[in-house]
């Protein structure tokens, strides 16, 4: 069994691992993309047409750096990203998503689109420093997703979620795969997708027995781990 992690533990965990790790957060982010990446091909090895929706932090990083894995593994992703980027870091992976060849979509993807386009849609448009109510530059794309029919698959937290909670008020995204990132959050309780996956191998043991974290047996070289058994 892997062990919950509430908000401000998922918090000090990632500033332990920056702040007294000094890893990076390129580093970090390039290996939780590249396991999301690496455990959708597992789970969707037909759903070539893939539509990462990212958002203005982390776990929007995380969804580009999946995009780009996607697109070297032979998918055909393409993103939207709703939220102009200022900082470098995003700027960069945009930069290397469309050195790729990755599409960027200029407006919100309307449900029919999102049906008939895309045969996964990858949600990495909040993690686990989300707030709710979701901001008005989000409500489209999150009511089209969540009306939408097409498999989703959530980065580290179902985006709309309380991080703790789960699905709140009102519709919620339901995601068919959540991949949680390190350890898996409270609101994971709550999810009822057929793939629960692990990413992100990279947590060092004095910090897995500070945080109590089980010891999960990662298949030989994968960065991802499959925690239900319905596969
Ligand atoms: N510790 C770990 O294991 C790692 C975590 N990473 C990722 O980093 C994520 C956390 O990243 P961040 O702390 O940058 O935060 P998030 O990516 O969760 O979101 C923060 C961003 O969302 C915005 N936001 C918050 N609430 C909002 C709302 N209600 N409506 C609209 N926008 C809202 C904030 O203004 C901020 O720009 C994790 O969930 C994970 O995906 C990885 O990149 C690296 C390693
Ligand atoms: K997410």
């Amino acid at each position: 069994m892997a062990r919950y992690l509430n908000q401000s533990e998922a918090i000090r965990l990632d500033e332990e691992l920056f702040n007294e790790c000094h890893f990076g957060v390129e580093q970090l982010m390039e290996l939780a993309g590249l396991s999301c990446a690496t455990a959708i091909v597992e789970v969707y090895p037909e759903s070539k047409n893939v539509l990462v929706v990212s958002g203005p932090g982390n776990n929007g990083g995380d969804g580009l750096v999946c995009a780009r894995h996607l697109k070297v593994f032979g998918y055909n992703p393409a993103i939207y990203y709703p939220k102009f980027a200022v900082k470098t870091l995003y700027k960069n992976l945009i930069l290397q998503c469309e050195l790729f060849g990755i599409p960027f979509l200029m407006s919100c993807p309307e449900v029919e689109d999102l049906n008939s386009k895309y045969s996964l849609v990858v949600d990495a448009m909040f993690g686990f420093s989300f707030k709710p109510p979701v901001r008005d530059e989000f409500k489209d794309i999150m009511h089209n997703m969540i009306q939408m029919s097409t498999p989703c698959c959530s980065i580290d937290i179902p985006s709309g979620w309380h991080v703790e909670k789960g699905p709140h008020d009102g519709e919620c995204l339901q995601p068919d795969m959540l991949i949680s990132l390190s350890a898996p959050k409270l609101c994971a309780k709550y999810f009822k997708g057929r793939y629960h996956y692990l990413g992100g191998r990279f947590i060092p043991p004095y910090l897995m027995e500070k945080y109590h974290l089980e010891y999960l047996k990662y298949p030989s070289t994968n960065s991802h781990l499959k925690l239900n058994s319905e596969i």
